[in-house]
């Protein structure tokens, strides 16, 4: 159609090389035809070609110095997309493999997730193409205070507001603000997923892997069905994964699988959530193998035994899978693999972790299915609830925060199958969560004129 082409052909040429940033982008479009065709007010006031161009994007060179004294190089980003409807909100990623074009479908991804939650956040997203593996905690430290001595001047409480994601977690968290602290002298709630004696709330490091269990849970009480008694699997073994896993596990399912970039763990028993966490917080690279020479009943498959284009995560037979390790983390043959096996229900923990392909299977399947947008925005809607309480001085209870969460997924599924069902596609989250985060954004800039 030509909304798509004409705008992937334009942003492909302003933007080259960032295949993700046009892959995220062209589900959002897709999704948005039956809207585009009932209202001509969103083409008139030309959103399309506003929405897929950032407000800001900033790049940044971060210099530090490693254990032997060393002068290392590497490069920062903060996208600030959108601030329709609130300030920027998004997490900073430290991986090797981070790019503007990574960067760019995260921040995009993030505006329609941030208007799902019903908070007044808007999108951003940032970080660095640091690997944080295997340096110590000093370098970490020294890394961050660099970073944030660029950054600091594009953040701010009511204007810009990082968080976690892949490679920063509390620790991070940590030493960022207290260099946002020493060069500001200000003591506000500028970062969220901080540690609870300094700011942070109670049930944020849990909020992603938890939320993403409630929202299945939504999607099976749709059908009369529960979480108990049903096998899971799951990939990862960071913050969501392992949330996830234990949120399962709470509710009477029985998670399977974990994995890291080095290869995956089956233990048909169920995974055992005190090792793999104990084994985790140990830090080391070998964690999984570990895993498997402690429970003898597990199964470790390295990735090097793993066959050409394939996850095989994805091959373990289960009525439930939770993605939760990187965007694009399952083909169509893992997909195709998981519908065979008789998975009933897929919601997605981590980013776009689904190929395209993938996705047109399981909605062609009409499964239960959870994009990301949907399933894993608890963790953002609990950043929010970190900044609300941050702006009060006040802590609220674990069960207090987890009480919101719970609501916030529920209605996050409800406002996805509402609107799904609006345009006649009742089984169709994927249209109903784009459509549901697109509008209310997208009517915010129309009152906003032309900004
Ligand atoms: N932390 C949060 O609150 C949120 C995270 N997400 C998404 O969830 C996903 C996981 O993030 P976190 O658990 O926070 O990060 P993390 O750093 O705690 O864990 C990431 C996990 O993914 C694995 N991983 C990373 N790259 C991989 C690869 N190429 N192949 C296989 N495994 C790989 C790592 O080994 C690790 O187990 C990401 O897609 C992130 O964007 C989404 C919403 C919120
Ligand atoms: O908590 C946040 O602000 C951001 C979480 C995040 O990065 C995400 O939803 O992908």
């Amino acid at each position: 159609m030509s909304l798509i082409k004409d705008t992937l052909s334009r942003i492909q040429q302003s933007s080259p090389g960032e295949p993700e940033f046009y892959q995220a982008v062209e589900e959002v479009l897709e999704s948005l035809e039956p809207l585009f065709k009932k209202e001509k007010k969103y083409s008139e006031h030309n959103i399309i070609q506003r929405i897929v161009e950032p407000e800001r994007m900033i790049t940044f060179r971060v210099t530090w110095i490693d254990d032997k004294g060393k002068i290392q190089v590497n490069k920062g980003y903060r996208v600030q997309f959108s601030s329709a409807i609130g300030p920027y909100k998004g997490g900073l990623r430290f991986h090797p493999s981070v790019n503007s074009g990574i960067i760019k479908f995260l921040g995009f991804e993030q505006i329609f997730k941030n208007s799902l939650t019903g908070l007044p956040i808007g999108g951003g997203k940032g970080g660095s193409d640091f690997d944080p593996k295997g340096k110590s905690d000093n370098e970490i430290m020294r890394f961050c205070q660099s970073f944030m001595t660029e950054l600091y001047r594009h953040i701010g409480d009511t204007i810009d507001i990082p968080a976690g994601d892949i490679g920063v977690g509390g620790r991070e968290i940590g030493y960022l603000y207290g260099q946002y602290k020493r060069l500001t002298g200000s003591y506000e709630g500028v970062l969220t997923g901080k540690k609870i004696p300094w700011g942070g709330s109670l049930a944020r490091t849990e909020a992603t892997g938890y939320g993403a269990v409630y929202f299945a849970d939504s999607l099976l009480t749709s059908r009369n069905d529960q979480l108990a008694g049903k096998t899971a699997v799951v990939s990862g073994s960071g913050n969501v994964a392992i949330y996830t896993i234990k949120k399962l596990i709470e509710m009477g399912a029985t998670p399977v699988s974990c994995s890291d970039s080095r290869g995956f763990i089956y233990h048909k028993t169920g995974i055992n959530l005190n090792t793999l966490q104990q084994l985790k917080e140990q830090g080391k690279n070998e964690s999984l193998e570990e895993y498997a020479k402690i429970h003898k009943d597990a199964k470790y498959t390295p990735v090097k035994d793993y066959p050409k284009g394939r996850n095989p995560v994805w091959s373990i037979k289960c009525d439930l899978a939770f993605p939760s390790a990187t965007q694009n983390e399952l083909n169509l043959a893992d997909a195709k693999e998981l519908l065979k096996n008789g998975c009933i229900l897929v919601a997605e923990g981590a980013n776009m972790p689904s190929t395209p392909e993938a996705v047109h299977a399981f909605l062609e399947a009409k499964i239960l299915y959870g994009p990301g947008k949907a399933a894993n925005a608890g963790g953002v809607a609990t950043s929010q609830l970190e900044m609300s309480q941050n702006a009060s001085m006040l802590q609220w209870s674990f069960e207090e925060v987890d009480g919101r969460l719970r609501n916030i997924m529920h209605n996050i599924y409800l406002s996805a199958s509402q609107t799904a069902e609006e345009f006649g596609q009742p089984h169709n989250l994927v249209l109903g969560a784009n459509i549901a985060g697109f509008r209310k954004v997208a009517n915010a800039m129309i009152d906003q004129g032309a900004v």
